[in-house]
């Protein structure tokens, strides 16, 4: 019997074995739930349902086709950064007219790719950028649709890395520009501007940073419409957290009723960027020990998943949770620093864990499903872990682990 307990908020897969997946597909291995991607798009898709609204999914989060498949299958838009996230989105069956593309850094080939496959609308971080926008649209002879993604100079009291809404940070257009900004957008010839847009950070645990966030941009919306701009679209971001350790962020169905007094008797569309709060705890990352390692500071259980393969741990100091997969009687308990192979000393996945485990055993790393797999990398020419999808009581392969060879493809030496 596996002791790995899967819990009502993380993967619903009574029928699967976890021994069973480390067997059949080794480690490190990813780990998703169909059906607990889709309760959690669902939440917020009812959470909003008595305003028009559209979720559009965070696809940095996690991009794995099978993921943004079983998620554009129950209609989802999706909220890009990327040519490469926009492809992805068409690959999986997802819809263009229901993407949007964020991110301070649009260049002029991703600029006319997302224009030609018709996206829903340019989220706008900048002047230049408009007129980037502008430019690539006049020459394809097409009218590009935008939003403007303001600053409100918000405090999301979350990680200083992730948080975007405050003044010093590099997104958005700051709230008080605002209406100048738009005034330029309107003047150019080949943007149609359709919205406001405003994402203040990630993993937030509170609603009131969002409630404040959105009194000041529903007060620019006003003040637009007195220059004479109709914003047809509120898009309010993603960041609302999930648990990890002891948070107890809000529902999405607390999340919109919060939101909601602001909304009513206003005519315009929601748009969400949730991808944290879909994806995160629909997944896991699984692990096997390959040594106990005792020293005289500490005890060290030194796994094959490393930061390569969840960074999130050594870039934010973040915790997860780590259980055995198999409850084991013939272990004593102690505490021990879980870490990688990598030559870093900063390559933890957590520190200081109660944990009855021996050589050989199986760990399962929770809430990795979001910020996972996406942020992996090859350091220490590592390949990247193999990616699977619980399905009922079916295990679907999603992604295989890379071979060593795949990792020096495209490369090559000097002839001479
Ligand atoms: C513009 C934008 N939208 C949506 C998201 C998704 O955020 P989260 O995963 O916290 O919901 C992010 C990341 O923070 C973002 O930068
Ligand atoms: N990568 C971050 C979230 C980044 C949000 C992107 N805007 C994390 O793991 O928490």
């Amino acid at each position: 019997m596996d002791y790995f307990q899967y819990q009502a908020d993380t993967l619903h897969a009574e029928n699967v074995s976890v021994t069973q997946i480390t067997q059949q597909y080794g480690t490190p291995t990813y780990v998703y739930s169909r059906a607990t991607l889709a309760r959690h798009w669902k939440a917020f898709d009812d959470a909003f349902s008595n305003h028009a609204h559209l979720v559009c999914y965070a696809v940095k989060a996690n991009s794995n086709l099978a993921v943004l498949n079983v998620l554009a299958r129950l209609g989802s838009g999706f909220d890009i950064v990327s040519a490469g996230e926009l492809a992805r989105v068409i690959a999986a069956g997802g819809e263009a007219a229901k993407t949007v593309f964020s991110g301070v850094g649009k260049n002029r080939e991703e600029i006319e790719y997302a224009l030609n496959q018709n996206i829903r609308c340019f989220n706008v971080e900048s002047i230049p950028e408009l007129a980037r926008i502008n430019d690539v649209a006049a020459m394809l002879n097409k009218v590009a649709p935008v939003s403007i993604r303001v600053n409100p100079d918000v405090d999301a009291q979350t990680h200083p890395y992730i948080s975007t809404g405050l003044k010093e940070n590099k997104f958005g257009i700051a709230i008080e520009d605002a209406r100048t900004v738009y005034q330029s957008a309107k003047q150019m010839s080949n943007l149609n501007v359709v919205g406001v847009d405003c994402h203040i950070g990630s993993q937030l645990t509170t609603v009131s940073p969002f409630v404040d966030a959105l009194k000041r941009v529903l007060t620019l919306i006003d003040e637009l419409a007195e220059d004479g701009i109709t914003i047809k679209h509120l898009d309010i971001g993603g960041g609302l957290g999930i648990h990890y350790r002891d948070e107890t962020p809000p529902t999405p169905a607390e999340y919109a009723e919060a939101l909601q007094p602001l909304l009513t008797d206003r005519d315009l569309e929601i748009l969400l960027e949730p991808g944290r709060a879909i994806a995160g705890n629909a997944g896991i990352l699984l692990t096997q020990v390959e040594f106990i390692k005792p020293t005289e500071a500490k005890q060290f259980a030194i796994v094959d998943a490393a930061m390569n393969d969840l960074l999130r741990p050594a870039l934010y100091q973040s915790w997860q949770e780590i259980q055995p997969v198999m409850l084991n009687s013939d272990a004593e308990e102690a505490t021990y620093d879980i870490v990688g192979p990598i030559c870093e000393t900063g390559d933890f996945l957590g520190k200081d864990r109660l944990l009855a485990i021996k050589q050989g055993d199986f760990l399962a790393i929770r809430s990795a499903g979001a910020y996972g797999f996406t942020m992996s990398s090859n350091y220490n020419s590592r390949p990247r872990a193999a990616e699977v999808m619980v399905d009922g009581d079916q295990v679907h392969l999603v992604r295989e682990r890379e071979t060593i060879e795949s990792l020096y493809a495209g490369e090559h030496i000097l002839q001479a």
